[in-house]
């Protein structure tokens, strides 16, 4: 590729909302989505909450181990809970990170005999709200729900401005929307220089994810020429990128980017990623003829259409039955521990397949 990005566009929220300024600010973004895979979502009207966020996690990571213990992901088929440092894996290295999953509030769809990427759908760990309650005053409660709730919002808005920058209708990404999106706690302890806080990886498990990090920085962006670009932190935005669902309904036009986070050497880096959730039960068939028909109606993008078959996404791998199924997949890989305890088979089959 003639030129790759060095630094990550900055699109202004307000700007896309904002008659004068928005059809600059659309120009941007499609931009953003077609060369970039990332950008910083500044103006937000969220920061305040971001803020607060940012401000309880410590408390939280210092909830005793014991405690943190009793709500780990093992516990949970949804794969949702407390993981401790060292027992998760990226790019088949151990990544440097301790980490709280959260989930949309919504009811286990499972039953005997289901398919057993349905059990991906289900509650946040009961125990691990309470605890927080006790521990951190309600607050934390409320602030996990608030958090998702108002990102749920701010991102469904954002589907919009990216369909209305591709020039198609508003709702066009809506029928890809799962019933859970997921929420993360994130805290990557100092550790030796160029360690690994989490490995190159690209998101699996939505359209986007849409990160808060705080100032200490070591996200990393690959571009397009395979260089590692510094995503540094800017205050009050969020860093949003695509995700491999997205890049997969969009038939490859608008493909998801690797990242990863270096450890930080001196001080404790906290992040808080929210993952906009895709519908579990997409199948690869309903994904083709609505990725074809979106590159369709993309202008411009005829001539440089990729075939979704050719598009390097597990998602369209027809080894897959749905969606539900890849992300099941990418799960047990990255929480091998949960995976063998919840779907022993699985896991034999695919820790097996390099
Ligand atoms: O913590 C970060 O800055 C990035 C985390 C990330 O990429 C992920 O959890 O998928
Ligand atoms: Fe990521």
């Amino acid at each position: 590729m003639a030129s790759s990005f060095r630094t990550l566009p900055i699109i202004d929220f307000q700007a896309l909302q904002d008659e004068e300024q928005r059809s600059e600010a659309l120009r941007d973004l499609k931009h953003a989505l077609f060369s970039v895979g990332f950008l910083y979502l500044a103006n937000t009207g969220l920061e305040g909450l971001i803020k607060e966020t940012h401000e309880a996690l410590p408390a939280i990571f210092e909830l005793p181990d014991h405690v943190k213990e009793e709500c780990n992901m093992i516990n949970s088929p949804s794969f949702l809970g407390y993981t401790a440092l060292g027992a998760e894996t990226t790019a088949k290295r151990t990544d440097l990170r301790e980490q709280f999953d959260f989930g949309s509030p919504v009811e286990a769809i499972w039953k005997p005999g289901d398919p057993m990427w349905k059990r991906l759908q289900g509650p946040s760990q009961a125990r691990l709200h309470a605890l927080l309650r006790m521990k951190l005053v309600l607050m934390m409660t409320r602030l996990v729900n608030r958090y998702i709730h108002e990102l749920s919002l701010l991102s469904k808005k954002f589907l919009h401005c990216v369909a209305e920058c591709l020039s198609l209708p508003e709702a066009t990404f809506e029928q890809f929307l799962g019933r859970m999106d997921r929420l993360k706690f994130v805290k990557y302890p100092p550790a030796e220089p160029g360690s690994q806080g989490v490995g190159p990886h690209k998101d699996s498990s939505g359209q986007f994810t849409f990160l808060s990090q705080d100032t200490v920085g070591g996200l990393q962006v690959l571009n397009r020429s395979g260089e590692w670009i510094d995503a540094p932190p800017i205050e009050g935005t969020l860093v949003v990128n695509i995700a491999q669902g997205f890049e997969a309904i969009t038939g490859g036009r608008c493909p998801a980017t690797s990242h990863r986070v270096i450890s930080p050497t001196k001080t404790t880096r906290y992040s808080v990623p929210f993952f906009l959730g895709v519908r579990l039960d997409l199948t690869l068939d309903q994904l083709k003829e609505s990725a074809a028909d979106i590159v369709r109606q993309i202008p411009g993008s005829a001539d440089r259409t990729v075939p979704a078959a050719e598009v390097a996404s597990e998602f369209l791998s027809p080894l897959y039955s749905c969606f539900g199924e890849a992300h099941l997949r990418n799960r047990i890989v990255s929480h091998p521990d949960v995976g063998q305890r919840w779907y022993p088979d699985l896991y034999e089959k695919y820790s097996q397949v390099v």
